[in-house]
């Protein structure tokens, strides 16, 4: 299809006049985030269409070709599962945590690590960009130290991780280079163990470690929810509080909004949860008055 054809297919509903409108309305926004870094936190649930994933990657391609450095840590813990599931491995999780015993350890390198991280890269590489698939693992880019729970000393969670530190070495060069790194959450110390790290704990961790301004978490909600169910798009460190001690906000939003307030009592500038299911969220957050999702900001901005 020619280029004149296939537009007029597409936009026959929308005016010339409403295309630039759409388009300006970007300007601020580009003009903003030129130069900075943004970290993109895409978890597994966000993963599952074709559709969306190249959106996905054609939103990150995007950024970087206005100037904005992008950094994707991604997740994948229903991919893990369904694998432990054909090798009939059980999973336990604690806390929001996957208890992880050495064979779980295998199965988690091998699926984050290789199969969902290459399939990201490749994606990013297919519309454009230059990407580079990495673990915590190389370059010692993520060091770890056993997962222990806050009031629970006797849990062991076997190989799950906390960061102990991220080194950003690799990852300034890498960027400097105009590649884009996929970072697969997966942690190690000086013995080389590895270690399964939460991927929002690895995307605010790295966030802060390199200054980004803007921390993007794509989940599988339309962003934080009050009692009624309808999204709350603003939210302080204060609010926030409010919700956790009315029973509002609980399970796995719960880790999910400690990196969120963690990065931005660092001074990550914003921090937005969002809807990875919606088709260029990516973009419609970034780049358009609207936005979407729920901002956690801190209560002086
Ligand atoms: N107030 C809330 N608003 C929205 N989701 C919430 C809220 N409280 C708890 N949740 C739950 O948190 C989940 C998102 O966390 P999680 O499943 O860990 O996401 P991910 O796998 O993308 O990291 C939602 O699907 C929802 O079930
Ligand atoms: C310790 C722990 O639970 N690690 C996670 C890592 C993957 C992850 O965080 O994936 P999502 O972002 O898609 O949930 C897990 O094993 O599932």
């Amino acid at each position: 299809m020619s280029k004149d054809t296939e537009s007029d297919t597409k936009n026959s509903a929308r005016s010339p006049a409403d295309t630039a409108r759409v388009l300006n309305e970007a300007l601020p926004y580009l003009q903003r985030y030129s130069g900075q870094t943004v970290v993109i936190k895409y978890g597994g649930n966000a993963m599952t269409d074709e559709t969306l994933k190249r959106s996905f990657a054609q939103n990150v391609v995007m950024m970087k070709q206005v100037g904005i450095n992008p950094i994707v840590v991604h997740g994948g813990g229903p991919q893990i599962g369904e694998m432990l599931n054909r090798l009939a491995i059980e999973s336990q999780f604690i806390d929001g945590m996957r208890v992880t015993d050495s064979a779980t350890m295998e199965v988690v390198e091998m699926v984050l690590g290789g199969l969902v991280n290459k399939s990201i890269v490749s994606l990013l590489n297919q519309v454009g960009g230059r990407a580079i698939g990495l673990t915590g693992k190389d370059a010692t880019m993520i060091e770890a130290t056993p997962m222990r729970l806050p009031g629970k000393p006797d849990v062991s969670l076997g190989f799950v991780g906390e960061v102990k530190h991220i080194r950003t070495g690799m990852l300034n060069q890498l960027v400097d280079n105009n590649i884009i790194p996929v970072i697969a959450p997966i942690g190690t110390d000086a013995n080389g163990a590895s270690y399964n790290i939460n991927a929002d704990l690895v995307a605010s961790s790295i966030a802060i470690a390199l200054n980004a301004s803007r921390l993007l978490l794509l989940t599988n909600t339309p962003g934080i929810l009050d009692q009624k169910g309808e999204l709350l798009t603003g939210l302080t460190p204060k609010d926030i509080a409010a919700l956790i001690e009315e029973g509002t906000l609980y399970g796995g939003m719960l880790p999910k909004v400690q990196c969120a307030l963690d990065a931005v009592a660092a001074g990550v500038r914003s921090v937005v949860i969002i809807d990875g299911r919606v088709e260029h969220a990516v973009l419609l957050e970034l780049f358009t008055d609207q936005g979407l999702g729920t901002l956690i900001h801190a209560s002086s901005d």
